[in-house]
């Protein structure tokens, strides 16, 4: 008998699976809810963007991907990593996927970096612990990674402290240590807010290209709708805890569906030109590392 090729069957299967998430935060007796049943998927080798503006619930529905919440916090709903729930994992099992199958950077790269310790014993100390890789072998991976997220002279810069470099160069390593397991999950959270636009270019040139070249499934969170398009495959808009809308990037904005990711848009600067005219778009595209 022929196999049949439906829709169904070549469907890109999701590595990380999140269906009606829900968290609260605070006092048993008087909670505040915070994300209100949440559903997306991600997807290897895509970027699933996650928009909407400040606390409509963004990082706390990436740190329920991590098991970081509060200890106050309540969390319903499933994420499913390969098939694992997640939720309600022990903490031993957890921290095994922290780092190693799911990775996260942040708006603030020095948040991943230990300010008093060289580059290199950061990056070494990583993949000696998580991939039992002798010095030798972890050195030679630290200068492979340092020179894939384009960190010049790698060699050296193993030897230098993370305010040696730029905040550009920062997020960089950052990007090394967290690829440097090889996850399959990678969580970037405002990774270029803090940075100004042309070295935030590159970073999200480098993202996107990591994503296909390690088929990493991204979930991107941002309020800046710029660096939405810039790189986003699929985007979900965000608003007090719910996603309002979600679609591939092309559909939300091209033609969006609802008023609020519509007044979002509107908020872009130079909206009337945008979205495909953004800046960044294009520069993205256009950078290389800097
Ligand atoms: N530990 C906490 N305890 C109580 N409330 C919290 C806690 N962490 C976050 N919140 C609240 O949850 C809501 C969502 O916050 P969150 O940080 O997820 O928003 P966001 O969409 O990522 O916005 P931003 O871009 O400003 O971080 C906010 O109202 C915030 O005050």
């Amino acid at each position: 008998m022929t196999a049949t090729l439906t829709a169904e069957n070549t469907a890109p299967v999701p590595v990380l699976r999140v269906r009606d998430l829900t968290i609260a935060i605070g006092a048993k007796k008087n909670p505040k809810k915070i994300v209100t049943g949440i559903s997306f998927d991600l997807i290897p080798g895509r970027i699933q963007g996650l928009a909407g503006e400040s606390g409509s619930g963004k990082t706390v529905s990436s740190l329920a991907i991590l098991g970081l919440l509060p200890a106050n916090a309540s969390v319903g709903g499933s994420i499913e990593l390969d098939g694992t729930q997640i939720i309600g994992m022990g903490r031993r099992a957890l921290n095994d996927i922290r780092g190693r199958r799911i990775a996260m950077i942040f708006q603030d790269p020095s948040s991943s970096l230990h300010p008093q310790i060289m580059v290199g014993s950061q990056l070494t100390d990583h993949v000696r612990r998580h991939l039992g890789l002798n010095a030798t072998d972890a050195k030679a991976r630290a200068v492979e990674l340092l020179t894939r997220v384009r960190v010049p002279n790698p060699e050296e810069a193993l030897r230098r402290y993370p305010h040696q470099f730029s905040g550009g160069q920062r997020q960089r390593i950052a990007i090394a240590i967290a690829l440097a397991c090889d996850p399959v999950v990678l969580l970037a959270d405002e990774p270029t807010t803090a940075l100004d636009v042309t070295v935030q270019a590159g970073i999200l040139h480098l993202l996107k290209d990591l994503a296909i070249e390690r088929n990493l499934a991204v979930l991107l969170v941002t309020h800046d709708l710029g660096v939405m398009s810039a790189i986003a495959d699929d985007v979900a808009v965000m608003r007090h805890g719910a996603i309002v809308e979600a679609g591939l990037r092309e559909q939300i904005f091209g033609a969006p569906q609802h008023a609020y990711t519509r007044e979002l848009l509107d908020s872009l600067p130079g909206a009337q030109n945008a979205p495909s005219a953004h800046g960044l778009a294009v520069a993205a595209l256009e950078d290389d590392a800097r």
